[in-house]
């Protein structure tokens, strides 16, 4: 079989690197491409260098050059970028993994629409350990539905400029999903002042950001005399761009449609 042609955008970002390092290790796919913005220093550099490799490819910013004869883009950049690159790749039939965070409602239908013209992975984290998580907090709020109060902790990097994270509101959606509520109808997304008493069907959410913590959530199940805690620990950026290798190769044979990390691992 061939090797399926990727690029990688955002290429000289934190995950950017490790997604080159992990795309030149694998052996069953080959680097085809690498996006930067326009004004980086990286342009015209070679993605691997700083692995002290050559890849063959040139860091673009043109998605005409950066793009040809790639099968698949991917891309953990900013939602203006993703969403500049989900076009081009919608109409010329470029497939997509998508990890970027922070996108809003309208970034989302965009996705959503590109996803009619092409196949996309779009999920907030490529873990196999946060993506079993999702499922344990599915189960586990069911039976503290009642009694139990629920936040969601998350801790990364002194660089990230979303918050929530992505991977922290997915959790508050599987919980609220699984009590029958709506997010955005039970969401605490701060607390400062004089708050009054907690609402017992809200989900609140805690923000840390510091040093160089690459993603901490703990989801707190708090009721009278016990507390529960279910948490994830990324001790290494190498989990995200496995499970984005990983979802490529399951885009392999799909045309068209929108998926997550729980279709690449048949958590559904
Ligand atoms: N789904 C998952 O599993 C994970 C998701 N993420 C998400 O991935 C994204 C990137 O994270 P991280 O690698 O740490 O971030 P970095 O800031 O390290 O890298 C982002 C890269 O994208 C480039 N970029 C910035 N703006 C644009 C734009 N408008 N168009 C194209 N490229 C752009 C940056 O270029 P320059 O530096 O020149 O500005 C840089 O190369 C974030 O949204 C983060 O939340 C992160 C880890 C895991
Ligand atoms: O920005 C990051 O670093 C991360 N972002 C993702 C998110 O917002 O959930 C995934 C991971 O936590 C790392």
């Amino acid at each position: 079989m061939t090797p399926m042609k990727l690029a990688v955008a955002g290429a000289s970002g934190r995950m950017g690197r490790m997604l080159i390092e992990t795309i030149l290790n694998a052996g069953d796919v080959t680097l085809a491409g690498a996006l930067d913005v326009p004004g980086s220093p990286a342009l015209g550099t070679d993605p691997a260098a700083f692995l002290g490799k050559s890849s063959g490819v040139a860091i673009e910013s043109d998605l005409a050059r950066g793009l040809a004869g790639v099968d698949l883009l991917i891309d953990f950049t900013r939602p203006e970028g993703t969403l500049r690159h989900a076009e081009y790749c919608a109409a010329h039939g470029i497939k997509m993994v998508i990890g970027t965070t922070g996108f809003d409602e309208a970034g989302k239908a965009a996705i959503a629409d590109a996803a009619k013209r092409t196949a996309i992975m779009f999920a907030p984290n490529m873990s196999v350990g946060v993506n079993v998580t999702l499922k344990l907090l599915e189960m586990a709020a069911k039976s503290f539905s009642e009694g139990y109060d629920i936040e969601i902790i998350e801790a990364h990097h002194r660089h990230k400029v979303d918050a929530p994270s992505g991977t922290a509101i997915k959790m508050g959606e599987v919980i609220a999903g699984a009590l029958g509520r709506k997010l955005d109808d039970v969401a605490v997304w701060a607390r400062e002042g004089v708050t009054g008493a907690r609402d017992p069907s809200s989900i609140g959410f805690a923000t840390i950001r510091g040093g160089d913590i690459i993603g901490d959530h703990t989801v707190l199940f708090a009721g009278m005399g016990e507390r529960i805690e279910i948490s994830h620990k990324s001790s290494s950026r190498v989990s995200y761009a496995h499970g984005s290798v990983r979802a490529a190769r399951f885009l392999a044979d799909k045309a068209t449609g929108l998926f997550d990390m729980q279709d690449v691992l048949g958590l559904k």
